[in-house]
Formats: structure tokens, C-alpha cells, sequence
């Protein structure tokens, strides 16, 4: 690709996803205030989330390339991002357990010249979860840095039954359809 990937991230599973695939890329890590987006549709909310974190990090060359994303659970019209206690996180799961969620990330690429938004949504079901599984999931690091509360790639594995749709959008970046697009670019 001869264009230069600009990452505007701090997730490490977004960084990690570019490294799997073998693309080169520099870090720009935006600052942004995400509460400042207060929509219910989880739809409209990775979008306008993806393009705040792109419009805040800066183009320094035409060649460049800002990808940034935002990813959320969304379940029975509620949208779950990354939990804040303890509780929370035990609330977000135990609400998942035995029923089918979907997680939506919202990505955003920008360049000199162009700029496109799109969405990817994929389906995640749980297996009925119980009390002893719950606690001790809520007590490891796993659920704390991601929205609904798990790690899909992570000890979060345990949980799941089946899901529809790309697996690498749950972990934060839909990585085949970023690139297809950003190959249209
Ligand atoms: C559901 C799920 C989410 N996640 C993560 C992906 C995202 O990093 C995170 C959702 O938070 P985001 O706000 O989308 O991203 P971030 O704050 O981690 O990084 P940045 O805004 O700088 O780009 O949840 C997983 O890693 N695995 C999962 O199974």
C-alpha cells in the first residue's frame, strides 16, 4: 500500500490487528471527550465517536491515512461500553448470559482528500452463564478495558457459544473490510 497508515488509537487489539496482518503503522492517539456524544442509536453513536476520534488527530502528510474506531455493545436497546466497577461489569454479563448481543464498531478513514464512515456489526451469543463463572470472570483484569465488559479474545472465549458476523469487529477492528476500503481510497 502506498499510502501511510495512521492509527489514531490506544487500543492495543487495534494495534495488534495491523501487526497480524503485517501492515506498517504509526501510533497518533487522540484526545477527546467521548461524553460529549449522547445519542441511545448505537449506530449513530460508533459513528459520531469514530469521526470526533479522527477529526482530533492531525494529517501531517498527503500520503496519510487515519483510521480510528469506537466499538460498543448494544443489548435490547441499551448500549453497554466499558464497564466502571465491579458491579458493572457483573451487570453487563449477567445480562448477556444465555441470550444474543450485538457489537458494533464504527470506523472512521480519513485522508487529505477523502473521508468515509461505515459501520460493522457483528452477532455474539453466551452460553447461560452461572454465578460461580460470573464471579470469578468479574474478578480477573480481563473485563475492565472493554466495552460490554469482555474480551472475546481473552478469557472471554469461555462464554461464548456462536457468533455472526467478522470476529476481529468484536475485538475492536473490523481488519478485512478497513483494508478493502481503504484500497478504494
Ligand atoms: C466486546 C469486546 C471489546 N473489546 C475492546 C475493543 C476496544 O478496544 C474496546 C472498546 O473501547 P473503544 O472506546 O472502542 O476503544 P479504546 O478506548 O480501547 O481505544 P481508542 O478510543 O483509543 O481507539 O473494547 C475487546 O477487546 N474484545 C471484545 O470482545
Amino acid at each position: 500500500m502506498s499510502k501511510k497508515i495512521i492509527l489514531a488509537s490506544s487500543s492495543p487489539r487495534r494495534q495488534e490487528l495491523l501487526t497480524q496482518i503485517e501492515q506498517p503503522y504509526t501510533i497518533r492517539k487522540p484526545d477527546v471527550d467521548e461524553s460529549q456524544i449522547i445519542t441511545h442509536d448505537p449506530v449513530e453513536k460508533v459513528k459520531q465517536l469514530a469521526i470526533l476520534k479522527g477529526r482530533n488527530v492531525l494529517l501531517h502528510h498527503n500520503d496519510e491515512i487515519i483510521i480510528s474506531a469506537d466499538t460498543v455493545v448494544s443489548y435490547q436497546n441499551t448500549i453497554y461500553e466499558k464497564p466502571k466497577s465491579r458491579k458493572e461489569a457483573y451487570e453487563m454479563m449477567k445480562n448477556f448470559s444465555g441470550d444474543t448481543h450485538e457489537v458494533y464498531t464504527g470506523i472512521m478513514l480519513r485522508s487529505k482528500d477523502d473521508e468515509v464512515v461505515f459501520v460493522e456489526k457483528t452477532e455474539v451469543e453466551f452460553w447461560p452463564l452461572t454465578e460461580e463463572e460470573l464471579d470469578w470472570y468479574v474478578d480477573t483484569n480481563d473485563p475492565y478495558d472493554k466495552a460490554g465488559a469482555y474480551g472475546i479474545q481473552s478469557l472471554g472465549a469461555l462464554f461464548v457459544k456462536q457468533i455472526t458476523g467478522d470476529y476481529y469487529n468484536v475485538m475492536g477492528l473490523p481488519i478485512s473490510r478497513v483494508i478493502k476500503e481503504i484500497r478504494k481510497f
